[in-house]
């Protein structure tokens, strides 16, 4: 978790609601992650030179000896909070709000907590502009992007013939191995790194290969394009008609995000 100051207040929860006396260990985790900031999960079970085995030592230790800034203890929070009646509650909005999402059986459904950020529903998210811009909705992304599209179509007026040496080697390579693709031939995947100086003519040779894949692929009944450029800043993406690496992977990063605060 990144402490972030002025951060507007949130009121958190976790879905789903884990049982005391069902999953005991999960539902001291989870306890453990609403009340403490953590960048290891593992650290949930450190308090000072202390180290648990399992979060319900943790927990149990926490509810004893942790007080917390409004002079409440971990323990009062606890309780308050622990009346079976309000769990039901709890639990009842949580899952009704669970089963408007897609293929969810909310009866069966354990979350893995190994898995959280790498759902589907995770990934299909634009986390771009989350706690950026806290007072837009996401619609207001969707629209602008509708409004202002970005023309990421691979063109090039160049020819095979007017290449470079090194740059026919490459093209010649690529659009060999994505004809036998399409052939149905049983290719192993081609990795390639081109590298070379300011200038050298990468960007050139790029966009001449995407724009004939595209046409090969438009030829072949394939209507997606089968290429996606991508690069790590806004003016070398513009350069390949591409996107950047954070927009394509939904990264959240921006002012003040540092990537390896997030885990
Ligand atoms: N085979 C070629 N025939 C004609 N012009 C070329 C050829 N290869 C490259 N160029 C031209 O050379 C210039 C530099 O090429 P390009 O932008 O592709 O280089 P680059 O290696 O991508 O550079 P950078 O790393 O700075 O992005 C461009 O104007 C490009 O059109």
């Amino acid at each position: 978790m990144h402490e972030r100051l002025r951060a507007p207040e949130r009121v958190l929860n976790y879905f789903p609601v884990y049982k005391s006396d069902e999953q005991p260990e999960d539902y001291a985790r989870v306890k453990l992650i609403l009340h403490h900031p953590f960048r290891e999960i593992s650290a949930l079970k450190q308090f000072g030179d202390t180290r648990f085995d399992s979060f319900q030592e943790a927990y149990e230790y926490c509810r004893q000896a942790c007080v917390h800034e409004a002079m409440r203890t971990i323990k009062q929070m606890f309780e308050e909070s622990d009346t079976s009646e309000d769990d039901e509650d709890v639990a009842q909005s949580w899952e009704a709000l669970a089963r408007q999402l897609p293929n969810r059986d909310v009866a069966t459904h354990i979350e893995d907590p190994d898995r959280l950020g790498d759902r589907q529903f995770d990934r299909e998210k634009d986390w771009m502009h989350v706690g950026r811009y806290p007072d837009l909705n996401d619609e207001f992304w969707e629209v602008m992007k509708t409004d202002f599209p970005a023309d990421i179509t691979a063109r090039s007026s160049a020819s095979p013939e007017g290449l470079e040496r090194k740059q026919r080697q490459l093209f010649d390579l690529i659009i060999g191995h994505y004809r036998s693709v399409l052939a149905g031939e049983n290719t192993s995947q081609l990795l390639i790194n081109l590298d070379g100086r300011a200038g050298t003519g990468k960007s050139h040779v790029i966009m001449l290969i995407s724009a004939t894949l595209d046409r090969m692929a438009q030829s072949a009944g394939i209507d997606k394009p089968p290429v996606v450029r991508a690069a790590p800043t806004g003016v070398a993406a513009y350069g390949i008609s591409g996107r950047t690496l954070h927009s394509m992977f939904r990264l959240p990063v921006g002012r003040g995000n540092a990537v390896d605060n997030f885990h």
